[in-house]
């Protein structure tokens, strides 16, 4: 070590104590004030500080004096440090006793607090120490050399001096990185967002305010973990999107438990953070609860939830990206029903935001299969209707109110200025009519269409979330959002739109103009350009769909370039694929459509894109205003039309719905009705059986196989037929038909423009006689048409 100039000091020793004696009356305003009285010896003694010396305050403020401070290691000159030492050094032993017995030798805090109480925090001995003398005794025994102001801690000092010095001392050990930084903080927060630095995560620790109101760490020990015994449930496995079930069912003791503690076997809970939000619906509080006494528990670290445990599927998945989360748990069964005697959901989503992959679903199924006992701390709940951030046991609870944050990625992702002219310049004819059917998306509706972009309160409706969707069904479709179609058929209102339950979904419908999805995400994808998101994010990458979607979409690929891909049911399906960076925007029949900017589909995203794309289209046409039904004309000339339709039997027994995959089977493997010819009673159409499969999918990304995803027939002319069973019920078994034909533009605009029930009377007609679907199922007609 090289020898250190040492140089005298003659600043006024600073003795730091509280001014007024402590009284079971003090009030804590005096002790944070100091007097400087007395003298003391310099420490140099301190590992940090050995190279420094005593400065004269002249020197000290002098720059050019500084220069001459050696620095013991060479190089550029050391900060300027004095540490006095200048408490009486065993004073806060007199308000501290060690806790007999205690085999982890604590000590308790026995300074009086206003009021007749003593803070009794507890602490080994240099911990208590440290609090006694800087919380109550407040000494601040680190003091400037250069301008006196003293510090409780040493490294607060060190970050002053450097406020004179300019010293940069942190500097950023990465490759190639020549940044510096005058203080530790500063520079792990460059590492993190600059070079993507993982912050290791410590075990957690719970916090509590003193009622000196310090801010108090408290060993997780603290918290007493129960485990309650328990036996398995039979058919807990996650379908399409989760686990739904009826209210009731959830409701049964353990039940829920079972689940969560399911999840938080299968996931790494131990110092995670985790998101906690949904749709709102029914025993929903209760989850909530339920999860944070478990998750705390299993020790999680910190739980994001969203005020009144309410967070759309959209914004959940942005808010896990946002805040770098390990993942969510959306209380959710979307579409469906909600209520105390209709359906509930849980789902679990992982860290980049989707929907958790078939492997994590099926760990947790296989956990719920033998799980014994689940764990739980004894804490009061968490008042969910409060933003902010609490303690919870050992865990931290931020509540936020998220439609702010959403608001900003839309703003982000779409050209609002232009969206606002279009809609101001049309304010009397391009009337919009948003309905939320009380689902979760009213109040970011709300924000989006009447706060941003300054539409009348008129312009939306149903948009007040209600925990059982004031009894509807919260489904965007023709049949179950049936208050949307009403108005804007009966006012004639040209653009119309509506969300379900969690968000997720949407549906496009115009004054006489109904939008199917696989149409809608076609357009989207066609008139991307428009969409400033895609203009930064270089252009579009790629373009999907899940396979029962029509192949509008794989049309607009070919005629760009693009690659595109053929999913499953299920949006989880997309996420490797624009985790890779293959995959921009898609779509599912479902009324799903989105894009890679989250990893869920987004109801409200797909509303504001189409706004984007009619703002955008007018603004090339003055002379003529351009609706819904001009963009799905102009489409259709462009690309042809695929006529789609879906038929879905729902809550039909699941013998039947069984013995009508096991015949459509039979037929796949026998071959007995491939090449056979069909004939259409009412409309006289032929049609040739092409193929039959069933369809798998090989994961171009992690090459896991997806098996048995819904039976194909296709046709020589081009048409095919989809038998599906629903992944998403909670009773029974739901059939879906999907049926689609492809008119090319050559057809001409009168056989294009048809009506899509009449296009596909033929196919249809032939689809339910091949499967035998009346027979099997016992129904004559489906419960919805979309
Ligand atoms: O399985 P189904 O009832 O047909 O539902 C299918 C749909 O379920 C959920 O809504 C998923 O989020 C969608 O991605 C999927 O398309």
């Amino acid at each position: 070590m090289p020898a250190v100039e040492r140089l005298s000091i003659s600043v006024t020793p600073t003795i730091v104590q509280p001014l007024y004696p402590y009284s079971t009356n003090i009030d804590h305003a005096p002790v944070a004030k100091k007097a400087r009285t007395a003298c003391s010896t310099y420490d140099a003694d301190h590992s940090d500080f050995q190279y420094l010396s005593h400065l004269t305050p002249s020197l000290a403020t002098s720059e050019s004096s500084l220069t001459s401070i050696a620095s013991p290691h060479g190089g550029a000159p050391r900060p300027i440090r004095a540490r006095l030492y200048n408490a009486p050094r065993k004073e806060w032993e007199n308000y501290a006793q060690e806790i007999e017995g205690d085999p982890r030798r604590f000590y308790k805090c026995h300074w009086p607090l206003p009021g007749g109480d003593i803070c009794l925090y507890d602490a080994k001995k240099q911990a208590m120490k440290r609090h006694i003398e800087l919380t109550h005794l407040a000494y601040k025994s680190h003091s400037c050399g250069i301008c006196g102001k003293s510090f409780g801690q040493r490294t607060s000092l060190s970050v002053h001096v450097a406020t004179h010095t300019g010293e940069k001392a942190h500097l950023c050990p990465d490759d190639d990185c020549s940044k510096a930084y005058s203080d530790a903080s500063r520079l792990l927060r460059h590492r993190v967002k600059v070079h993507g630095y993982i912050v290791r995560k410590t075990a957690p620790k719970s916090f509590a305010v003193c009622h000196c109101f310090r801010l108090l760490t408290i060993p997780s020990m603290a918290f007493q973990v129960k485990e309650i015994p328990t036996t398995p449930f039979d058919g807990q496995k996650p379908g399409t999107s989760g686990l739904r079930k009826r209210v009731k069912v959830f409701q049964q003791e353990h039940y829920t438990e079972n689940f969560v503690q399911a999840i938080f076997d299968s996931i790494t809970a131990q110092g995670a953070t985790l998101v906690i939000g949904g749709d709102g619906r029914f025993f929903s509080p209760e989850t909530v609860q339920t999860i944070l006494r478990i998750g705390s528990a299993n020790g999680v670290a910190k739980f994001i939830v969203g005020k009144d445990s309410i967070l759309s599927t959209p914004t959940a998945s942005n808010v896990i990206r946002k805040y770098k989360a390990d993942g969510g748990i959306l209380l959710t069964a979307s579409h469906n029903p909600g209520g105390p005697d209709n359906d509930f959901g849980i789902k679990y989503n992982v860290s980049n935001g989707g929907p958790a992959p078939e492997n994590v679903t099926n760990k947790i199924y296989e956990k719920t299969k033998t799980i014994k006992i689940y764990k739980v701390i004894d804490a009061p709940p968490v008042e969910l209707s409060k933003v902010g951030d609490f303690t919870y046991g050992p865990t931290k609870v931020s509540i936020i109110d998220s439609v702010a944050d959403y608001l900003i990625l839309l703003k982000e992702i779409f050209d609002f200025p232009l969206i606002q002219s279009f809609l101001d310049a049309h304010k009397s004819d391009y009337r919009v009519l948003f309905d939320g059917l009380h689902g979760v998306t009213g109040p970011y509706a709300k924000e989006i269409l009447v706060g941003a972009l300054g539409l009348p309160e008129t312009s939306i409706q149903n948009c007040v979330p209600l925990p059982d969707f004031g009894g509807g069904h919260p489904d965007p479709n023709l049949t179950y959002a049936h208050t949307l179609v009403d108005v804007v058929e009966k006012n004639g209102i040209e653009f119309g739109a509506a969300s379900d339950g969690d968000g997720d979904r949407n549906m496009i419908y115009g004054k006489g103009a109904f939008v199917t999805p696989s149409d809608s995400v076609a357009i989207i994808a066609n008139w991307a350009h428009v969409i400033p998101y895609f203009q930064k994010n270089g252009g579009v990458k790629g373009l999907a769909r899940s396979m029962p979607t029509s192949k509008a979409i794989d049309l607009v690929a070919q005629k760009k370039g693009l690659e595109y891909f053929e999913v499953p049911t299920g949006w989880k399906f997309f996420g490797n694929l624009m985790d890779a960076g293959r995959l921009s925007i898609c779509g599912e029949e479902s009324f799903g459509t989105g894009s890679d900017h989250i990893r869920e589909k987004d109801g409200l995203w797909a509303v504001v894109a189409w706004l984007n794309i009619i703002a955008a289209a007018n603004a090339n046409s003055p002379g003529k205003l351009i609706g819904i039904t001009d963009l799905l004309q102009a489409h259709y000339e462009e690309y042809g039309r695929s006529f789609f339709s879906r038929y879905d039997y729902e809550e039909v027994p699941s013998e039947g719905a069984n013995a009508l995959v096991a015949h459509i089977n039979d037929a796949l493997k026998t071959g007995s009705l491939t090449n056979t010819v069909h004939t259409s009673q009412s409309t006289s159409t032929q049609f040739t059986i092409s193929n039959l499969y069933d369809f798998e999918y090989t994961d171009p990304i992690d090459k896991s196989v997806s098996s048995n995803q819904g039976q194909v027939i296709t046709f020589s002319d081009g048409s095919r037929v989809v038998f599906r069973l629903s992944g998403t019920g909670s009773q029974g078994a739901t059939v879906r038909l999907y049926v689609e034909r492809y008119v090319p533009p050559e057809a001409g605009p009168a056989e294009l423009g048809r009506d899509a029930a009449d296009g596909l009377k033929g196919l249809i007609e032939v689809a339910l006689k091949i499967s035998k679907l009346k027979e099997f199922l016992g129904r004559d007609k489906p419960t919805v048409i979309t």
